[in-house]
């Protein structure tokens, strides 16, 4: 009987199918997990740990801005000695020094000159459009204000102005002082949290339009232009809920946002999905690799042992345990397939039938092992004897059966006459039994189109002939 793989293919199959759909439930957990975090810790912390930055950057410049506003050379030199500009140009250098402004500057209500740290710049008006913001702090009755701008005495970057009104003993707006921040520290501080933490942080005003970014991530053009991007960012500044989703290019995006009075502006914090949950990813990817080589494993482990059981099994079904002979259900289906090819071959086929001589004796003289030895034995001898195309059996008992193929009548006979002398000789089995062993053989030749019936019963009173004239001897029936 052949071996069936499909069992094993199926066990494979269906430990495959089990540890894929275990992983698959895991990862669909994770991802869910991670998403969820994002959403309710990662986002939300991020968000208030930059807000919290972006207050600390203001409050020190803010406090510098103030003092100067209240400053009595300030306001005296406001009053009595604004012609001499030498001597606020030095005051102005001396504080930009001083804390590492990038520029400070005082408006003159009166002049309206404009006075920095490198000395009078210009004289602002209201019709120029670059003035507007005095005008506009002018206008209004808050006392300061945060102002992100460009000067075109500056260059092109973006500045951060904090502006103080400067007020006289009657108070009266006499001026305007303050100090300006190059953007580039928030620059640098969006640059650390995408490299730290992996989120895009930028500002939007309340139009919606993205005012600071990281330079050379976020390009403001390319974000304002954006159709969706630009929606949703308008909806965002004016919608009350602090989470927004969209995607972008088959990439998934979770958005939070803060309003920051001190700016006037939207601090928005942005989190790729994907970025999160590739860990995830690898960690399912890896998985598979593993539960694919462990299934392979398994697969070639219950292979190999299956095979084994399979072979052993066959083996004790085909074979008779003692002697190692195949046994007569072997011996009937080997037998069955030399016949019908002998009707094909036009080959000769003959049979011996043996039998110990006086088994009972050896058994109770020398005891059931010694018995057992001596069959074991005689397997041997009869394995030497014969050639391996012949097909031998041990028949039951103490009886053994050999057909003999390719051979006639008169083949056998020798056969049959080689192996009881080589039984009658045998020094090992002379050693077992304390005596000599002896068999006795019936031979018939096989004919043509007979019955196995009428054939085993000639072959069976061949050997009954045999014991009959006194037995270690062949008898032939022809
Ligand atoms: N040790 C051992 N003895 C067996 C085995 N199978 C059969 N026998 C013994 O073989 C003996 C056969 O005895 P009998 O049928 O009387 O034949 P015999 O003593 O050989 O006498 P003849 O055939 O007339 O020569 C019995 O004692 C069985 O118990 C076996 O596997 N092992």
């Amino acid at each position: 009987m052949r071996f069936n793989y499909r069992i094993v293919f199926i066990i494979t199959g269906l430990l495959f199918t089990l540890s894929t759909s275990l992983t698959l439930i895991n990862y669909i957990d994770s991802m869910d997990t991670t998403r969820k975090q994002l959403k309710t810790a990662s986002l939300p912390l991020t968000l208030d740990n930059i807000y919290t930055q972006i207050q600390k950057q203001i409050i020190e410049p803010n406090l510098i801005a103030s003092v100067m506003s209240n400053d009595t050379f300030m306001k005296d030199w406001l009053a009595h000695e604004e012609s001499d500009a030498d001597q606020i140009t030095q005051y102005l250098k001396s504080i930009k020094d001083k804390y590492q402004m990038f520029t400070v500057f005082l408006v003159s209500e009166e002049s309206k000159n404009y006075y920095s740290n490198e000395g009078l710049l210009e004289k602002v008006s209201p019709d120029n459009k670059n003035n507007a913001w005095y005008f506009n702090f002018k206008s209004k009755p808050k006392e300061s204000e945060i102002n992100i701008d460009h000067n075109e005495f500056m260059g092109q970057s973006l500045i951060m102005f904090i502006n103080h009104k400067i007020y006289d003993e009657n108070n009266n707006m006499i001026g305007a002082t303050g100090v300006g921040l190059k953007t580039s520290y928030i620059n640098d501080m969006l640059k650390y949290f995408r490299e730290r933490y992996s989120f895009n942080v930028f500002f939007v005003n309340k139009q919606g339009e993205v005012f600071i970014a990281e330079q050379g991530i976020n390009k403001l053009e390319r974000i304002n232009l954006h159709p969706e991007f630009k929606v949703l960012m308008s909806d965002m500044v004016k919608d009350e809920k602090p989470l927004f989703e969209y995607e972008e290019s088959g990439e998934s995006y979770l958005l939070t946002k803060k309003y920051v009075e001190e700016l006037d502006l939207f601090l928005i914090v942005e989190a790729k999905v994907d970025n999160f949950t590739q860990s995830v990813k690898e960690a399912f990817y890896f998985n598979i690799i593993v539960y694919l080589f462990i299934t392979l494993l398994i697969t070639l482990i219950v292979l190999f042992y299956v095979r084994n059981i399979h072979a052993t099994l066959m083996a004790l079904a085909s074979n008779d345990s003692l002697t190692d002979l195949p046994n007569r259900r072997t011996f009937f289906s080997r037998f069955k397939r030399l016949i019908s090819l002998k009707q094909r071959n036009k080959q000769k086929l003959s049979l011996v039938f043996f039998d110990i001589d006086d088994f009972k004796q050896v058994n109770d003289a020398q005891g059931h092992d010694v018995g057992d030895k001596v069959l074991i034995e005689i397997a041997s001898i009869l394995k030497t004897t014969i050639r391996h195309t012949d097909v031998v059996a041990r028949w039951g008992g103490e009886e053994f059966i050999i057909l003999l193929v390719d051979s006639t009548l008169e083949d056998a006979q020798k056969t049959a006459e080689q192996l009881r002398k080589n039984i009658e000789n045998s020094a090992t089995l002379i050693e077992h039994a304390k005596q000599k062993v002896t068999v006795s053989l019936g031979v018939t030749e096989v004919r043509e189109s007979e019955d196995t019936d009428s054939l085993f019963k000639r072959v069976d009173n061949a050997l009954y002939q045999a014991k009959k004239d006194g037995k270690n001897c062949v008898s032939i029936i022809d």
